[in-house]
């Protein structure tokens, strides 16, 4: 996905790098990917291929190595704090209560007001919360403790956005949405990125109105990343009605690979056995440090 001299010093780059859950094979192994600055890029894959794992490796939530394996902004995603400090760095992830941005840990169920929430988070442009409110028709009256899923969505979204982040990764958020909102939230992200150069990594799987959005694509099977490429270049995307019916063929053809399986068993095997074993990755994966 290079586009560009010099991306390096603002995108995404990963290098070699292995995880696996502690007591689990390896989930992730000599893993490499890209993404230039400004790219919105879908993560696909089946459930269980990685891609909330990757997430949270990207978002500097899991230890993975030395400080060049994930480069964020061109610093390190784990080891180099201040980008989520700063909120250069963000992740809206499918829980209620972990991690919001640059927010910190914010319980979002209890017995406040959606007013409290998000005037509570410091440092903000109010031109930009009001915008977000407005985009995102949130009442401030809303009591946390009585909304519905979507509405604690859209506040979990509100205050994840409320920094003018500069790389945001998104793991399935826009699951609750209502179909005007979540269009309305994926032209403001679209404008982030064309106005600020903003770089937005999305893991879903609800394909609508995606074809269009997204500028990259990057598939992943069982940890291992089979397609990283410009939308423009998924040749399939020309011939087919739209990214579900690729992506569907991208999903049904890995069921049908049975002598691969095989292979990534012995793969497994012989990782179990070869010099990864005794290399510092093994090491760092079984001190598993999670934020
Ligand atoms: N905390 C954990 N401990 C051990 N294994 C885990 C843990 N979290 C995830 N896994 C395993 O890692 C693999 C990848 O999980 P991950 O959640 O990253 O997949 P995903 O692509 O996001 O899936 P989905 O589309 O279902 O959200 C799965 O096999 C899963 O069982």
């Amino acid at each position: 996905m290079v586009e560009e001299e010099g991306w390096r010093r603002s995108g995404i780059e990963v290098r070699g790098l292995h995880f696996a859950y502690d007591g689990q094979p390896p989930l992730f192994v000599s893993f490499d990917l890209e993404v230039a600055p400004g790219s919105r890029c879908l993560l696909i894959g089946a459930n269980g291929s990685g891609k909330t794992t990757l997430l949270k490796i990207l978002a500097g939530k899991h230890m993975v190595g030395g400080r060049d394996v994930v480069r964020v902004l061109n610093s390190s995603a784990f080891h180099d704090t201040e980008l989520v400090c700063n909120g250069d760095l963000a992740y809206l992830g499918g829980s209620w209560s972990k991690t919001i941005g640059s927010a910190g840990d914010v319980p979002l169920q209890g017995d406040f007001s959606a007013e409290h929430m998000i005037f509570g988070v410091e440092g903000v442009d109010p031109v930009r919360r009001e915008k977000l409110i407005d985009l995102l028709d949130i009442d401030l009256d809303w009591r946390m403790h009585k909304v519905s899923d979507g509405q604690r969505r859209r506040v979990q979204i509100c205050m994840g956005l409320l920094h003018p982040y500069k790389v945001l990764l998104l793991d399935e958020v826009t699951v609750d949405l209502d179909v005007v909102t979540r269009m309305d939230l994926l032209d403001f992200f679209k404008e982030e990125c064309e106005q600020r150069e903003a770089t937005i990594v999305y893991a879903t799987h609800i394909f609508d109105g995606l074809e269009s959005w997204a500028t990259h694509v990057a598939y992943i099977q069982d940890g291992e990343l089979r397609r990283s490429a410009k939308m423009s270049d998924v040749h399939e995307l020309k011939s087919a009605e739209n990214l579900l019916s690729v992506v569907e063929s991208w999903l049904h053809s890995e069921v049908k690979r049975p002598i691969e399986k095989e292979s990534v068993n012995s793969t497994l095997q012989s990782l179990k056995s070869s010099p990864f074993d005794q290399s510092p990755f093994r090491s760092s994966r079984h001190m598993a440090y999670y934020r």
